[in-house]
C-alpha cells in the first residue's frame, strides 16, 4: 500500500466530518472517490495528502507515519512526493503558462533553464506546446486544467491528489482532460486519488470507493460496494 488511513476522525467545531474512516491505497492505482455533497471527501482527500491533520486516527505513506510527522517534514514531503490539481486550477494569473510549470522546479532549486526546458516537455505532452508564452488568465477552463496537471506533475511526484479536476469544465472538456491526467499517469506509474461526483470522471478510475456520512463503506481493494 502506498497510502492507509486507519479510524480518521475530523470535525469542524460540532460537525464531524469523518468518523473513523479507513482507506487503502495501491501504488499505481487510480482510485476515485465519490458519495454524497457534503459526506467528507474533501476532509478525507486533505487529511490523506497531510495538508490537515486528523483528530484522531493515523495516516502512513509508503511506510512513513504522515500524521505525526513535523509540519516542516510533512511541508517538504509533500512539495516532492504529492501533486495537487483542484477544480480552479489555482495557476498564478500574471506569470506565463511556462512559468506556472516552471514554478515548482524553480522552488526546489533546479536551474532555470532546465526548469524552463522540463517544462515545455510537460506542456508539450498535454498538447499545450503553442501556449507556454501566455498568461494563464489568458486561458480557457480545459486549457487552463491541463496547466494544472502538467504543474503538478512537473515534480514526477508519486501521489496525485484531484479534488473535482473537472468540476468547472463541461463534460467533453472533462472527459478529455480526465484521458491526459489518466494516461500520463499511467505512464508515470503515479497513485491517482480524485474526488469527483461525476460517473464519467470515475470511469477512468481502476476502483471506486464511496464516502457516506464521514465513513468509506469500501475501503479496500475487492471490497463491494455495501
Ligand atoms: N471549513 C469548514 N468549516 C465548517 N464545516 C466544514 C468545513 N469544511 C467542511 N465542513 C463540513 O464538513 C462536512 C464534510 O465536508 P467535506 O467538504 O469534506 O464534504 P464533501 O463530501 O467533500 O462535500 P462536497 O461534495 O459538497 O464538496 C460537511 O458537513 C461540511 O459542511
Amino acid at each position: 500500500m502506498i497510502i492507509e488511513a486507519r479510524r480518521l476522525s475530523r470535525s469542524y467545531g460540532n460537525t464531524l466530518a469523518l468518523r473513523e474512516a479507513d482507506l487503502a491505497v495501491e501504488a499505481g492505482e487510480i482510485l476515485a472517490v465519490m458519495g454524497p455533497s457534503g459526506s467528507g471527501k474533501s476532509t478525507l482527500l486533505h487529511c490523506l495528502a497531510g495538508i490537515f491533520t486528523p483528530d484522531s486516527g493515523e495516516v502512513w505513506f509508503g511506510g512513513r507515519r504522515l500524521d505525526t510527522m513535523s509540519d516542516a517534514r510533512r511541508t517538504k514531503l509533500r512539495r516532492t512526493a504529492f501533486g495537487f490539481v483542484f477544480q480552479f486550477g489555482q495557476l498564478v494569473p500574471e506569470l506565463t503558462v511556462a512559468d506556472n510549470v516552471a514554478l515548482p522546479l524553480l522552488l526546489g532549486r533546479v536551474r532555470r533553464k532546465e526548469a524552463y526546458a522540463r517544462a515545455a516537455g510537460w506542456l508539450e505532452r498535454l498538447g499545450l506546446g503553442e501556449l507556454g508564452g501566455r498568461r494563464t488568465g489568458q486561458l480557457s477552463g480545459g486549457q487552463a486544467q491541463r496547466v494544472a496537471i502538467a504543474r503538478a506533475l512537473v515534480l514526477g511526484p508519486r501521489v496525485l491528489f484531484a479534488d473535482e479536476p473537472t468540476g468547472a469544465l463541461d463534460s467533453l472538456t472533462g472527459e478529455h482532460v480526465m484521458e491526459l491526467l489518466v494516461g500520463l499517469a499511467r505512464e508515470e506509474g503515479t497513485t491517482v486519488i480524485v474526488v469527483t461526483h461525476d460517473a464519467r470522471v470515475a470511469a477512468f478510475a481502476d476502483r471506486e470507493v464511496i464516502v457516506r456520512d464521514g465513513q468509506v463503506t469500501n475501503p479496500f481493494a475487492g471490497q463491494a460496494v455495501r
